[in-house]
């Protein structure tokens, strides 16, 4: 395999790049909010603590993961999917805090999906050596609506891939405060994260925090 370089997609913040035809990474978008948005991370995990998801294949996911909103994503060896109770406490997960709705629906809005109205959001923390393999975000029904990301903390190396697994990826960096819309065209494309380099942040300590919005249907509706 050809030894790729990671690079950065640019150090300027409050910048937007088209990494794709209906794909973008915003620098720096949620800087300004990185304490807030940790703060709402916290109060979600004191309801609805970080595990370590098994997948259909019986493995043990090395990223630790949490959910809010009307439903949560979760794996375990009768498949992946999404519930609205979460399997540890049998709860009604938590419900989605405002500051993270309201950044999930502007970013898409500014990557042009009007009208985002995501149900689901999980919440991946990753440590050192930490990975997610490559994999198209596929368990939602509706993928006419965009995945919004979020990154926060240590920075980590994104995959992005194509249509296809075995087509070409391209590794950018996201760092702290990066966000990335993907929708349209670009929605199933294929990426992953390559393990995360140890280090120490100042907001999330030696974790990298991903949070993810999904919109599962055609809800007018969420929480
Ligand atoms: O951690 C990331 O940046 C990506 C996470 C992801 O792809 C997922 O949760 O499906
Ligand atoms: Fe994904």
């Amino acid at each position: 395999m050809q030894q790729q370089s990671d690079f950065f997609l640019s150090t300027d913040q409050d910048e937007q790049l088209a990494i794709g035809p209906g794909a973008f990474c915003f620098k720096g978008a949620i800087i300004q909010d990185g304490v807030e948005i940790i703060r709402a991370v916290n109060d979600v995990v004191a309801k609805a603590e970080f595990r370590h998801l098994i997948t259909p294949g019986g493995r043990r996911m090395s990223v630790a993961m949490s959910n809010c909103g009307r439903q949560g994503w979760v794996s375990d060896h009768a498949g992946y999917r999404y519930q609205t109770t979460d399997p540890l406490t049998g709860n009604a997960w938590p419900v989605m805090p405002r500051i993270l709705l309201a950044t999930a629906q502007s970013l898409a809005a500014r990557a042009g999906f009007g009208n985002f109205n995501p149900d689901v959001c999980l919440i991946n923390r990753y440590r050192a050596g930490d990975r997610m393999g490559l994999h198209q975000d596929r368990d939602e029904g509706n993928v006419t609506a965009p995945i919004v990301s979020l990154s926060l903390g240590l920075p980590a190396t994104f995959i992005w891939g194509g249509l296809q697994r075995s087509g070409p990826t391209q590794r950018f960096i996201l760092e702290h405060g990066d966000a990335v819309v993907w929708g349209g065209e670009d929605r199933l494309r294929f990426h992953g994260v390559a393990p995360l380099k140890a280090g120490e942040h100042p907001l999330t300590k030696d974790c990298r925090i991903n949070i993810t919005f999904r919109q599962t249907g055609s809800l007018d509706t969420c929480r």
